[in-house]
């Protein structure tokens, strides 16, 4: 008899599960991957979002292939990107980076992109492209120097968080929330379904 579908979240991401589990949905297994993300020259926005997340499931694929007791299992990851017009913003690991960011950012409409994938055990993936439109205030001197004194822009794309102090900086949005954090959630949910993941299953657990 076949076993439960199981589900592996191939990120380190802490925001990603946290997303995943606001719906309900428990991974099996974590397993951040480790791929050189640099943009492509003249590589947009979107199709390094793309490429990046496809780049995730072959590497967690590969990690998976001498592991017996998750052949049965749905492989998730995702890529968020962060695009002012053609350009690559930078997930922002130094200072420098997310000043630029910021700087970028202030006053105008950027693009957030995340890629999704889901890889069934038979090794087809299905693939999502989500795109959120988000307009900044202008960041005033004090905006840029305190946020980058916060330390919230480390680690994240466009070198800053929606779901923390940056959420004060956003004058409109047009698109999903979820998919600026960095899992669209609506995508993430029909694509699971759509592999017959028990994702309503779990809605009943503790009822
Ligand atoms: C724009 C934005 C990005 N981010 C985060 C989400 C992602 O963690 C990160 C983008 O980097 P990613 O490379 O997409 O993800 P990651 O390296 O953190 O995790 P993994 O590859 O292991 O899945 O930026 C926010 O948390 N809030 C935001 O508002």
């Amino acid at each position: 008899m076949p076993g439960r579908l199981k589900l592996v979240l191939a990120s380190g991401s802490p925001r990603r599960l946290q997303l995943l589990n606001q719906i309900g949905v428990e991974p099996d297994r974590l397993m951040p991957t480790s791929i050189d993300e640099a943009p492509k020259r003249h590589e947009l926005p979107r199709n390094l979002a793309k490429r990046l997340a496809r780049e995730k499931a072959e590497a967690a694929l590969a990690m998976l292939k001498d592991e017996a007791e998750l052949a049965n299992a749905l492989v998730l990851t995702a890529d968020t990107v962060v695009g002012v017009g053609r350009r690559c913003l930078p997930k922002a690991e130094r200072i420098e980076e997310a000043a630029t960011c910021l700087r970028l950012l202030s006053g105008r409409s950027h693009r957030v992109y995340t890629g999704l994938v889901l890889t069934s055990p038979d090794g087809q993936m299905r693939q999502r492209l989500v795109e959120t439109r988000v307009r900044f205030k202008r960041l005033s001197r004090e905006d840029q120097e305190s946020y980058l004194a916060s330390g919230e822009w480390r680690g994240k794309a466009g070198g800053y968080a929606v779901q923390g102090l940056a959420g004060g900086f956003v004058i409109k949005m047009v698109g999903s929330y979820t998919n600026v954090v960095g899992l669209p959630l609506y995508e993430a949910m029909t694509l699971l379904l759509g592999e017959g993941y028990p994702i309503h299953f779990n809605w009943l657990k503790g009822n």
